[in-house]
């Protein structure tokens, strides 16, 4: 399909196939996010990764990333801060199924699943459960994340950029100025602690970097920002469709919890080696990223020159969309696309790291997400914590509403979803 605004030219790709193309072969540059108008405007995100064509500076970041931050040895390395926050999620489950008060789960995954990457990278937490705890560092994130994600008009009708329509640019700069300001206050109070003090977080290899001149204390904190603003509620997003789809059905729930039960038991907690061995929950988490995956596009790529794709070219200039979810949807590439199945993963070797080309929740080819080493073991740990140590009450006995509206560029539950842990007699 093509569609012409104006001056900007966009195709949306929906097959698996000319998706692989597009991310393997052809390897176009990222055009910006949704928004690129939003964030073009913020000079202080200028070399951020996700914003940065494949310039000298991207690849360096990309590189810096792949081979020191995000390698199995540094991330496992990390590990025990991650089972820090399973325990707090713990604590304060027991806690509402102590006093039989409901738990927000998108509040719960959010405070949960940010406090673990926020620990992962600088050992601090950036929300707490509790009502009186400073949310401002979440709320932000939450903020940026939104309005990342938010469709605007100036981004294909471009001379309304001045007019700035709905806010956007002037709430993202503030958004940014306050988060980039947070982190360069961790990360100079860091720098005086590092003289008596080494940590175990990804602060600390990015500072043995800077200390080896490989990235000046600048691009140490917009690396920081970046992977902030990136996998500050991606995680959270997913975690709240997961929970609400084994909410909804009593026996994926009981079956999930099975398998936990015989691999991991009820004694001791979850930990990372057991993943491997939780091929059920492994299916269910793939099966919500098919059938719920809230951001129905990749990230916007830009042909730099014409390009040719199976017979077809696409003319320089134009913006290319990846329509992962009507991949997801299609009966020709699923059988029985529109049911939850999460068996349908027990049988093949389909994963979501970008290998497979019907399910690419996180892109694929050299832009693919760098934080699927974190995101992988968070995701499961979460859940696996959720289902093994609770049984789930709904507040109103009746399965979750699990109607969806689209909230700019991502799905969204309708009615949060709330329910009553209570605790393994
Ligand atoms: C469930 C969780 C997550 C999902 C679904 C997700 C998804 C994505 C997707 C779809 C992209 C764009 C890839 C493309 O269009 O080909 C991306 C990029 C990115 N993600 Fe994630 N992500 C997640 C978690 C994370 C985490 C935890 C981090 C950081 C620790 C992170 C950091 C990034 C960064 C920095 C980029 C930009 C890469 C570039 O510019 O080349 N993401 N992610």
């Amino acid at each position: 399909m093509r569609v012409d605004y104006g001056t900007r030219r966009t195709i949306v790709i929906s097959s698996p196939e000319l998706a692989k193309e597009i991310m393997m072969k052809h390897d176009l540059e990222f055009s910006g996010r949704f928004t690129p108008f939003v964030l073009e405007a913020l000079n202080q995100h200028e070399f951020a990764m996700a914003v940065l064509p494949m310039g000298d500076k991207w690849r360096q970041l990309r590189r810096i990333c792949k081979e020191h931050i995000f390698t199995p040895q540094k991330v496992q390395a990390t590990e025990g801060l991650r089972q820090d926050k399973l325990r707090q999620l713990r604590d304060y489950l027991e806690e509402c199924s102590n006093s039989g008060t409901s738990v927000d789960i998108d509040k719960a995954m959010m405070v949960t699943s940010l406090n673990m990457l926020s620990n992962t990278l600088v050992s601090m937490d950036f929300a707490g459960y509790s009502s009186a705890a400073n949310q401002e560092i979440r709320d932000t994130i939450e903020q940026a994340a939104h309005i990342g994600t938010t469709a605007n008009p100036a981004d294909y009708l471009p001379f309304l950029r001045m007019f700035d329509p709905k806010g956007l640019q002037r709430r993202a700069r503030a958004c940014y100025v306050k988060l980039l300001a947070y982190l360069e206050d961790i990360v100079g109070k860091r720098m005086k602690q590092q003289l008596n003090h080494q940590s175990n977080d990804l602060l600390q290899v990015l500072l043995d970097l800077h200390q080896q001149n490989e990235l000046t204390l600048e691009e140490v904190t917009r690396l920081l920002l970046d992977l902030v603003l990136d996998g500050g509620e991606s995680i959270s997003f997913i975690l709240l469709w997961i929970m609400a789809e084994l909410l909804r059905d009593p026996k994926i729930m009981a079956r999930v919890k099975n398998e936990l039960r015989e691999t991991v038991g009820e004694e001791r907690e979850v930990v990372e080696s057991d993943i491997p061995k939780l091929s059920y929950l492994n299916a269910m988490i793939k099966e919500t990223f098919r059938f719920r995956n809230g951001a129905p596009f990749l990230v916007a790529r830009k042909a730099e020159a014409d390009v040719e794709i199976s017979g077809y070219t696409i003319p320089k200039g134009t913006s290319v969309l990846i329509n992962i979810k009507s991949i997801t949807r299609d009966p020709k590439v699923w059988p029985n696309p529109d049911t939850f199945d999460p068996e349908r993963f027990l049988h093949n070797n389909i994963d979501y790291r970008g290998q497979s080309f019907e399910l690419t929740p996180f892109g694929s080819g050299r832009r693919v997400c760098p934080g699927i080493p974190i995101a992988h073991p968070t995701l499961h740990l979460i859940v696996a914590h959720m289902v093994n140590s609770f049984d789930w009450k709904l507040m109103d006995e009746m399965p979750p509403n699990m109607d969806d509206h689209d909230c700019g560029l991502v799905i969204r539950l309708v009615n949060p979803l709330k329910a009553i842990p209570i605790k393994n007699k």
